[in-house]
């Protein structure tokens, strides 16, 4: 809630959720509130286990947020779309095939899709710490408050989830927060994401596609769910089915990092954008997100859980597993714009980094 010493921002008004039956995934649904005490947590760490080995994905609820709070968030995570200049994105663009970071613009049709068609996404990302870059003028009066959300989602979300994710593997509890610092160097950071929709005739090239299968490469994702529909997640029947709008969830996955990490005890799971239905098209759709990485320094395999890498699963990336570091930039670097390897008659494309293959469903 806007007080006498927030500034203003502009009311985001976000689409009503679709009144079409999809064929949503049945997810767990985890509530944070419990994880108080030890006991409540166990429960948790078990529930989220299980999701994770059938599913891949979890929603959260009770995780402290006000309903208030989290409409201020998409208020202030429209203006670097709706309330900044032309002029200002190019100025603040990220240079992400140069630097290997996503911090700054994305611009739309950065990434190619499918079949010549490319995205119409605008990205704006934020480092947890908003000091190490500047961000243009419109964004700055709310600085303290993008600070304040992200100190948030690393120490009350992520930093929960993690010790959630340590239980369910039976390792001391803070074997993944102790490689999540909040102060230390590495790259967790706040997305703010406006999609737009796709001309027809695009839509109709790409299969209405709008974000090509993929895994994250970070260690969690932390989407903060939003009433347009148009995520999916890859089911273990290799069916694609829809991620249902729970207002003021959380929407949960894991990427790559923790899956090297743990041996594949946590696999990265698959997930992708497409069209929203019928009643939701032609409207933007925005997203806020925390993705979630280890520090930069941390080697991405079982080894770096010291004593407890005997208890999780063999090396996916053998020895020479790549840094934290190495990984997010050689990913980002190569993102959308790779050429990729496309197997007769297969229906994904695949590409070598760092040694490891990194799939594209379509
Ligand atoms: O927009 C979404 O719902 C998901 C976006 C996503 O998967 C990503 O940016 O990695
Ligand atoms: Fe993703």
């Amino acid at each position: 809630m806007p007080s006498a010493t927030t500034p203003f921002a502009p009311s985001y008004l976000a689409p009503t959720p679709t009144m079409i039956e999809l064929d949503y995934v049945d997810l767990a649904v985890i509530d944070l509130s419990k994880a108080g005490t030890e006991e409540g947590r166990l429960a948790l760490a078990t529930q989220v286990r299980d999701a994770l080995r059938s599913i891949g994905f979890f929603y959260v609820i009770g995780h402290g947020y006000s309903a208030e709070q989290n409409a201020r968030i998409f208020d202030i995570a429209d203006v670097p779309f709706a309330h900044t200049t032309e002029d200002e994105k190019r100025e603040y663009v990220a240079k992400m095939k140069q630097t290997g970071s996503f911090q700054g613009y994305k611009p739309k049709n950065y990434w190619h899709i499918d079949n010549g068609v490319h995205d119409e996404i605008e990205n704006y990302a934020m480092n947890r710490n908003v000091t190490l870059r500047t961000h243009p003028k419109p964004l700055r009066p709310f600085l303290p408050e993008i600070a304040e959300f992200a100190k948030f989602n690393h120490l009350n979300v992520l930093h929960e989830i993690l010790r959630l994710l340590a239980l369910g593997l039976e390792l001391p509890e803070d074997t993944f927060v102790r490689l999540h610092g909040f102060e230390t160097i590495g790259e967790s950071y706040i997305r703010f994401m406006k999609y737009f929709p796709h001309a027809e005739e695009d839509e109709k090239r790409s299969g209405g596609l709008w974000l090509k299968g993929h895994t994250d490469m970070g260690s969690i994702t932390i989407l903060w769910n939003q009433p347009v529909s148009a995520l999916q997640l890859l089911c273990p029947d290799k069916k694609w089915r829809w991620i249902k709008y729970i207002p003021n969830s959380l929407v949960v996955n894991i990427g790559d990092a923790m899956e090297y990490l743990t041996g594949g005890a946590y696999k990265a799971t698959i997930h992708r954008v497409v069209q929203p239905p019928e009643d939701q098209r032609n409207r933007a759709r925005l997203g806020v997100f925390y993705f979630a990485m280890t520090d930069d320094n941390v080697r991405l395999s079982p080894n770096s859980l010291g004593a407890s890498s005997r208890l999780v699963g063999q090396a996916v990336a053998g020895e020479d597993a790549p840094t934290m570091e190495e990984w997010r930039k050689a990913r980002t670097s190569a993102y959308g714009t790779s050429a990729l390897k496309k197997e007769e008659g297969a229906s994904v494309e695949t590409e070598l980094i760092k040694g490891l293959v990194v799939t594209h469903y379509n």
